[in-house]
């Protein structure tokens, strides 16, 4: 772990969900495809509910749920939402409720099949997109404090000052795994979605001063406002830990194919291709698309000569949309 970081990140509370560096591992075969070195973190496989990148960041949002006393987790998403299982898992784990607010076709598929499995409570409504979901969690919370409980709110995808430092952790904690490895990145690609994950490395990569570019890719307008919400959680979550920094304007290009969750044969294609060639499972709403987006990219020359794809999850995704994917390919 860098020691700035870890010495920065040590007075917030965090429950400990991540129990292991996750690895760095080269891709051989996309390499010699794209004649750039490509690396991959595996933040699929932090460990807890296949959760992937959002374990980081519920490791600071429950440990300050538990700091202050809170019996109840409500978080919002889609009916496929990593984030929504995950976070309720993780709160089960620590002897705390959690209720879901969703949105979306019910079908016992992927992550809300794994809900239902788990016993998780989720409350469905008929809305379009996932931030009409906030007052409706507002409302649930102000319900669950009238019956004598204390809910804790978590924000899609835990985008919040507070989720934010899983991965300001998560770039100390590459810092130290580059040195071990002697290699250097010229770029760091991550999926964007709520823009926490992006933010984060966008702030940790400022404090260590670190000498890639971070780079987001969009995976279909999750939220409106995109670069200026990343610079914005990367501001708030550096006065939260009592920095005064510049951080850089994000980077983000949008490889949405059209729509957030949009199932396209391209992106099906690639995660073919990748799972053949290197054994690394990609889904199809967040991962396959940021890196078909990389590998464009990196063929345009724009990410230099050694990249490193954070594996941020969504395993579940595989199998809500498996059927839609085969029917493209
Ligand atoms: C596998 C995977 N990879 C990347 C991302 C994007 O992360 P951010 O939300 O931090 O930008 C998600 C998000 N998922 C959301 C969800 O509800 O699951 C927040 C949208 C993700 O699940």
């Amino acid at each position: 772990m860098h020691p700035k970081v870890g010495s920065l990140l040590s007075k917030f509370p965090r429950v400990e969900l991540v129990r292991w560096e996750t690895p760095i591992q080269y891709l051989p075969r996309v390499s010699r495809k794209l004649g750039v070195d490509v690396y991959v973190k595996r933040d699929d496989l932090t460990g807890f509910g296949i959760g992937g990148n959002k374990v980081r960041k519920l490791e600071f949002l429950l440990g300050d749920a538990v700091a202050k006393g809170c019996d109840t987790v409500i978080t919002t998403g889609a009916v496929h939402s990593n984030h929504a299982f995950v976070t309720a898992l993780a709160a089960k784990s620590l002897g705390l409720d959690a209720v879901l607010v969703l949105y979306g076709k019910e079908q016992l598929k992927g992550n809300y099949l794994l809900d239902k499995l788990m016993g998780i409570e989720t409350r469905v409504y008929d809305v379009e997109r996932t931030s009409e979901l906030w007052p409706i969690a507002q409302k649930v919370a102000e319900e669950l404090r009238n019956a004598g409980k204390k809910p804790y709110l978590i924000p899609a995808g835990g985008a919040s000052p507070v989720g934010t430092l899983g991965y300001v952790r998560a770039a100390g904690e590459i810092y130290s795994q580059i040195r071990q490895l002697g290699v250097e990145f010229d770029s760091v690609v991550d999926a964007v979605g709520s823009g926490g994950t992006l933010a984060g490395l966008l702030l940790g990569s400022t404090i260590i001063d670190a000498p890639w570019q971070v780079v987001g890719i969009d995976v279909g307008g999750f939220v409106e406002g995109l670069n200026e919400r990343v610079k914005n959680l990367a501001l708030e979550a550096a006065e939260l830990m009592g920095l005064s920094v510049d951080v850089p304007e994000p980077k983000i290009y949008d490889y949405g194919f059209g729509a957030y969750g949009k199932i396209v044969r391209e992106v099906a294609e690639l995660i073919r291709f990748v799972g053949t060639s290197e054994g690394i499972i990609l889904d199809p709403v967040y991962t396959g698309k940021a890196f078909y987006g990389l590998m464009e990219l990196a063929e345009k020359g724009e990410l230099g000569e050694s990249v490193l794809f954070i594996h941020t999850g969504g395993f579940p995704g595989v199998f809500h949309y498996g059927e839609e994917m085969l029917e493209t390919i």
